[in-house]
């Protein structure tokens, strides 16, 4: 059977143009012939092997990714690859790395606080990758707390220097990914004082280890902080943990746009705002977004293929069995998350978008959408980061038992995406973010400052003019219901965007109408999730909750011949899937059964340790003995 398309019947079933769908999906005709070539690419290349992750040993899965990180970084330079073609080789690799932290934070952060000059001077060695960067701002004893950081940096006019000191355990830097083994050179962040005066925290570049050996410079101690969830997984990631013994750095690699320290020891505050310090933070959460929809997008297709070959039950006459995807409560479950992965790919681009925007207007000293930027990436990566991973949850078990194998791809995915939830911005910690802008705009509804972009709705919320007063009652015994509002603020705004999605025109047989049924389905499945919420306001009637419920089972039906077309749509490689039951052509039972003769413990017959453990129990000579 190998070489049939077992989903095939399934394909010919779509009502719409696949090819077009791919390239909404991957936002161009551009993206999608880099997204294609690339992960082509990755996918044919036995260096990029990754099947093997989950019976390595943490050292050797290390050293293996040690490996392909050099292995990818040489198919960049040799292949020539753009800055565009390299990130997606990174992503399809699809292997969490040190790269990561380098390119994803580490770069950015200098963009972002770093001055001309200093951009100038670090920014070519770092593209260059002859310097490796992390970013190192969260402590053993603080996180979210950015605020109660308590590595400090005090400028010495004497020798024009930064000394850089770890003053308790709890300053030790703590989870920063890349650090534990491979940065050469870290932006730390510290309070900064000066002349026995503190400014706050800022970020400090600060090398850690010798160019010429790796070793650790003086005063420096760094080391991996173990093993995290999961085998494999996010293990192939040195998150470290680091101590500064007064290292001194020069005046000049204090990150300078945001504040700027003279050689006489006078601190200068920039024109702009003091937040910009958490630049790089808004920047990645922006990323993380766009990130949620591929890591859903693929469990949900792992799902999807897997529901459509997998058959329980119904047989009629001796016939074929019920495919478990035709079974209503399937689609309930499946369905809404395919729609989720479709709505976090729209507002993932929309919030490129409104990043790209901030970013220009900073760059004309034009801060007023600063917290508006701040309050969509916190909450949405928040959204987006807890519906992805309980939704790669969901899908295992929509998968029955073999979801619970390694090879279903599902366990590893969930483990390495999880953390998501955390980093970056605890996902509650986040939501009190969203909570305090919406309170302030509350606070200044009826007053000059009118709200716009995506507050602009609550100037139309009557009601929220007579909440003003409740405003003062206190946050933090409201926050429960605040983090919730924040929660609605922002499905308001993934839903509003989809939405306007669908307004724009949208080529392609049959994609526009595939693309409404998802966006109702997205809407109304929240609808009807949080029905309580929208009867107990009086925002609908048990007769709409009714209406809304006998639509989202019509609209899974609208989906149900289009479902295997629309995760093709995602074009992605088997690869990249690492699943045995996403595999694109279905033919899921003969590659299960050669993967467990695959593994290590199948290799003999007789396990080693029968003759220590089992044949003395069977022999009952345990128990002898013992009597
Ligand atoms: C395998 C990887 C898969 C996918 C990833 C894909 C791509 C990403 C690429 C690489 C990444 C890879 C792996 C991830 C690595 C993760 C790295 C990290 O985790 S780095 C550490 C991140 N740490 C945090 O996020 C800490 C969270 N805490 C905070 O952000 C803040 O301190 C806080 C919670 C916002 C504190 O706020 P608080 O109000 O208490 O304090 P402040 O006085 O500091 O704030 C006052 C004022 O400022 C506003 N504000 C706060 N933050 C920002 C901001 N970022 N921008 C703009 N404005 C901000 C705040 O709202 C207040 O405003 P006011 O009300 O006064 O108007
Ligand atoms: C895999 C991984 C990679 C990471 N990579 C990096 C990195 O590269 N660089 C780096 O600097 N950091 C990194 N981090 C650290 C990460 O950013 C922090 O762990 C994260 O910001 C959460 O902070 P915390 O650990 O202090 O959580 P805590 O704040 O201690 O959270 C614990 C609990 O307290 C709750 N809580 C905290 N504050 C409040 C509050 N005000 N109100 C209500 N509840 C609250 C939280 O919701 C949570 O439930 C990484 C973390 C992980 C897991």
């Amino acid at each position: 059977m190998e070489g049939v398309d077992h989903l095939a019947h399934e394909r010919n079933k779509s009502e719409f143009d696949v090819d077009a769908m791919k390239i909404v999906w991957a936002g161009s005709p551009h993206a999608f012939d880099v997204s294609d070539r690339i992960s082509k690419l990755v996918a044919s290349d036995p260096g990029f092997r990754k099947d093997n992750r989950s019976t390595l040993s943490r050292k050797e899965l290390f050293k293996n990714t040690l490996r392909k990180a050099a292995y990818a970084w040489k198919t960049i330079v040799d292949l020539r690859l753009s800055e565009e073609e390299a990130a997606k080789l990174r992503f399809y690799v699809d292997e969490p790395a040190f790269t990561d932290l380098h390119w994803g934070m580490f770069i950015p952060a200098i963009k972002g606080q770093g001055t001309e000059e200093q951009q100038q001077k670090w920014l070519p060695l770092a593209y260059k990758m002859q310097i490796i960067g992390c970013y190192a701002q969260t402590e053993l004893g603080h996180g979210s707390n950015v605020q109660g950081l308590e590595t400090t940096a005090t400028f010495d006019p004497q020798t024009d220097e930064f000394i850089i000191h770890s003053p308790t355990l709890t300053s030790s830097k703590w989870w920063p990914g890349g650090l534990g083994k491979v940065a050469t050179h870290a932006i730390a962040y510290a309070r900064l004082i000066v002349g026995g005066r503190e400014h706050g925290v800022n970020g400090f570049i600060v090398q850690l280890r010798s160019l010429e050996d790796h070793s650790p410079l003086l005063g420096i101690t760094v080391g991996d902080i173990g093993m995290k969830f999961g085998n494999g997984a996010y293990n192939t990631m040195d998150n470290g943990v680091l101590r500064f013994d007064h290292v001194r750095i020069p005046r000049n690699q204090m990150l300078m746009r945001v504040s700027q320290v003279t050689c006489e020891g006078k601190y200068k505050q920039s024109d702009v705002p003091r937040q910009l310090v958490y630049g790089t933070m808004v920047y990645v959460r922006q990323t993380i977004v766009a990130d949620a929809s591929c890591a859903l997008s693929r469990a949900v297709c792992i799902a999807t293929r897997y529901s459509a070959v997998r058959r329980q039950f119904g047989s009629q006459n001796g016939g074929p069995e019920t495919q478990v995807i035709d079974y209503k409560t399937q689609q309930s479950r499946l369905f809404p998350l395919l729609a989720s992965a479709y709505a976090f790919r729209f507002i993932g681009e929309w919030l490129k978008w409104l990043y790209a925007d901030v970013t220009q207007r900073l760059q004309a000293n034009d801060f007023s959408t600063l917290p508006e930027a701040h309050a969509c990436t916190a909450g949405l990566k928040s959204l987006t980061t807890t519906a992805t991973a309980d939704g790669i949850e969901e899908c295992r078990k929509l998968c029955g038992g073999h979801g619970y194998l390694c090879s279903s791809g599902l366990p590893e995915l969930f483990a390495v995406y999880v953390p998501a939830c955390t980093y970056e911005g605890d996902n509650t910690v986040l939501l009190l973010q969203v909570a305090r802008f919406l309170m302030k705009t509350v606070s200044q509804l009826g007053s000059s400052k009118k709200p716009v972009g995506t507050i602009a709705y609550m100037t139309r919320v009557e009601h929220l003019m007579q909440c003003r007063c409740g405003v003062q009652r206190g946050f933090a015994e409201l926050s429960v219901d605040l983090v919730e509002a924040a929660v609605a603020h922002c499905q308001l705004i993934v839903v509003s965007k989809f939405i306007e999605k669908l307004q724009q025109e949208i080529p392609g047989k049959g994609v526009k109408q595939q693309l409404e049924v998802l966006c109702n389905i997205y809407a109304l499945f929240l609808l009807h999730k949080h029905q309580g919420d929208f009867l107990s306001t009086g925002c609908i009637t048990p007769k709409h909750a009714a209406l809304a419920n006998d639509e989202l089972r019509s609209l899974y039906s609208q989906v149900r011949p289009n479902a295997i077309a629309l995760v093709d749509a995602f074009n992605y490689t088997d690869h990249y899937l690492g699943s045995i039951l996403g595999c694109y052509d279905g033919n899921v039972y003969p590659k299960l059964y050669e993967a467990a003769w695959k593994d290590p413990l199948n290799e003999s017959v007789v396990p080693d340790g029968y003759h220590q453990y089992i044949r003395p129990l069977l022999k009952q000579e345990i128990r002898t003995a013992r009597l």
